[in-house]
């Protein structure tokens, strides 16, 4: 496994807030997702491995040196969570201006082809709709040519249509091997894009691993089926969790086929069955709560 960025026993603090507590992750070549609930440290990672933030303690190497280094810095894109994008100036102005700083820049026309900003060209960024801004600040961080971009939530509040242009132009970024770091509260985003998460929770490492290793390691698996009424004991007795869904019913079971069976034995009149592994969400959910040894955030 090629490792681009890898934290190591790194600890950052804010005064007395304990913001990471000796995290140590291992970032591989691909697409990879931080998660984690608002607060958990996930944006003060991403800050640290693009050079943004100093850890307090511990050590930080992206692409083989230092992020804080120009020559490291010359290789990262970075699209954050809250971008000021020069408010007068124009989208074509912003790009060639960046493009610039470069010494192998994209050509900014190659990138308002791929994500769509013809129609914004020559507007100034000042008048965007935020989803127009996501587009340009996506270009803004791949006109570097980086081999590694840093997306902090890259669609949270977008519609349909831009959330998907969004997606597609971020598929592409790792089809030519770039890698990608993302931060997303958005499971389905998550499982569409990311071939590995990190979760962290309290500023610590809860679970590594591929998407199909962390829902693997739960050991729950989804029935879901159109039943009528409640269902008998020897149904639910695998299941940890039961969720109506509509007309359809989920359970999250330690045994499906033992499930199923039962279904079947105690003729419970089924329909539309679908047995699955269990989605990115209920992985992450059902482990938070078999380790509620969790630490809260800590303060120093
Ligand atoms: N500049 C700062 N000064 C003081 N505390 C900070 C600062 N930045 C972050 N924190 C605190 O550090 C902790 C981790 O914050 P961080 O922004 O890394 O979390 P996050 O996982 O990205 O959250 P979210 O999902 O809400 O964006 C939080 O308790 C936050 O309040």
């Amino acid at each position: 496994m090629e490792v681009v960025a890898r934290l190591d026993h790194v600890t950052k603090t804010y005064g007395r807030i304990v913001a990471l507590d000796a995290v140590s992750i291992a970032i591989p070549q691909g697409v990879t997702a931080i998660l984690g609930a608002n607060g958990a440290g996930k944006s003060t990672a991403i800050d640290i491995l693009a050079g943004l933030r100093r850890p307090t303690s511990g050590r930080v190497e992206v692409l083989g040196g230092d992020p804080a280094s120009l020559a490291v810095r010359a290789r990262l894109g970075l699209s954050p969570q809250a971008t000021a994008l020069p408010w007068r100036l124009t989208v074509a102005e912003t790009l060639h201006l960046l493009a610039a700083h470069y010494t192998d820049p994209i050509a900014p026309t190659a990138l308002a082809d791929r994500l769509d900003l013809a129609g914004i060209w020559d507007r100034r960024n000042g008048t965007l709709s935020g989803g127009q801004r996501r587009r340009v600040v996506l270009a803004s961080a791949l006109v570097g040519n980086p081999d590694l971009v840093f997306l902090d939530e890259p669609t949270t509040g977008l519609d349909v249509e831009s959330r998907d242009l969004l997606w597609a132009a971020i598929e592409k970024v790792a089809a030519e091997g770039r890698s990608v770091l993302l931060t997303s509260h958005n499971m389905p985003e998550v499982e569409r894009l990311a071939s590995h998460v990190v979760v962290i929770a309290g500023g610590q490492v809860s679970q590594v691993g591929s998407v199909d290793e962390v829902c693997a390691n739960v050991g729950l698996h989804l029935v879901e089926a159109e039943v009528p009424g409640p269902l008998p004991e020897p149904v639910t007795a695998h299941a940890v969790r039961i969720e109506p869904v509509g007309a359809r019913t989920r359970l999250y079971t330690t045994d499906p086929d033992a499930t199923v069976r039962a279904l079947v034995r105690h003729d419970v009149p089924f329909r539309a069955i679908r047995v699955d592994r269990v989605g990115l969400e209920e992985a992450i959910r059902t482990a938070a709560e078999a380790k509620p040894s969790h630490e809260p955030l800590r303060t120093a």
